[in-house]
């Protein structure tokens, strides 16, 4: 088990600032969702946590050590990228199993096997004849088998079909409760994975937009659906972060708890009053409407 602190951390690209006074903490096991738009600094955080490259500020610690250029702790960090980046190594996929085995030291050579024969990846295959998904998930079984401590999952469902998807989420789950350790993972499906999570980062445009459990972030969104004045004068003075008019009919979706008497008023109006998905408050949250 592990500690992972992000602090102030800031990584320029040139002139672009991917990452702008990020800061947040993991203190033991459990799946961390990274999420935000394209282009909001997913990858280049990942990049930073797992050593790749040097914060142009702040600093990444896992248990109180700094992770670049520090030995003790690259080998507690694997970074499995999208489909087809991580398996580089080798001739064959024996080969890049055969690698991680050698880098990582809590790599189970046997739940590898599993897992290949789970993916339907036969372990003699050449790995540049693997199809998009075998990769993505040769990928996964890499991240899983490898047993770091900090494991990061970058968008590493790419190319896997629905049933090779649900085949690492399963696998995913039994894995932390038998060996619970962190995990860090960055998905554009973010309804499919929401079940997983505990926790979410939420990057936007490089800034930290929140981190927090997702049941306390679910528990902020609350959908008002109903007859448009009514609506309207039940959320006046809220935040309202998205809005929607079907004709007489008004949906907003607020931003923070309705208190009793705006319930009431709901409830004799008959006003529905209804829980955001993950995915929709995410999309509220990072603004895809108004710059769409
Ligand atoms: N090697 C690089 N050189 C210059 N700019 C870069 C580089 N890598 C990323 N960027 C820029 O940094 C910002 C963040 O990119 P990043 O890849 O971290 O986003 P992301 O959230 O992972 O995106 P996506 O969801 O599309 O994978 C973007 O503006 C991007 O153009």
């Amino acid at each position: 088990m592990i500690t992972v602190e992000v602090d102030r951390l800031e990584l320029r690209y040139g002139a672009t600032t991917a990452l702008r006074d990020i800061s947040f903490r993991l203190d033991g096991p459990g799946i961390c969702g990274v999420l935000g738009r394209n282009g909001s600094g997913k990858s280049s955080l990942f990049s930073v946590l797992a050593a790749f490259r040097r914060a142009t500020g702040g600093e990444v610690r896992i248990d109180g050590e700094p992770v670049f250029e520090n030995p003790r702790n690259t080998r507690r960090i694997c970074l499995i990228r999208e489909a087809g980046d991580t398996v580089e190594s080798g001739d064959r996929v024996r080969e890049a199993l055969n690698l991680a085995a050698e880098l990582r030291p809590d790599w189970d050579a046997d739940y590898a096997a599993e897992l290949a024969d789970k993916f339907g990846i036969s372990t003699r295959k050449r790995l540049r004849e693997l199809s998009r998904g075998r990769r993505s998930a040769l990928g996964v079984v890499l991240g899983l088998a490898g047993r770091a401590p900090l494991t990061i999952f970058d968008e590493t469902y790419l190319g896997m079909d629905a049933p090779s998807r649900m085949t690492f989420y399963d696998e995913l789950i039994a894995e932390q409760s038998a060996r619970p350790r962190t995990f860090l993972l960055a998905s554009h499906l973010i309804d499919e994975v929401a079940p997983l999570l505990e926790r979410v980062v939420l990057l936007d445009d490089g800034r930290l937009a929140a981190f927090e459990e997702v049941d306390e972030l679910l528990g902020r969104g609350v959908s008002v659906t109903g007859p448009a004045e009514v609506v309207a004068g039940i959320v006046e003075g809220l935040q309202v972060i998205g809005e929607r008019a079907l004709g007489q009919t008004r949906q907003a979706v607020v931003y923070g708890e309705l208190d009793a008497g705006r319930r009431a008023a709901a409830a004799a109006a008959n006003v529905e009053l209804g829980p955001l998905s993950l995915q929709e408050l995410i999309i509220h949250l990072t603004g895809a409407e108004e710059r769409a």
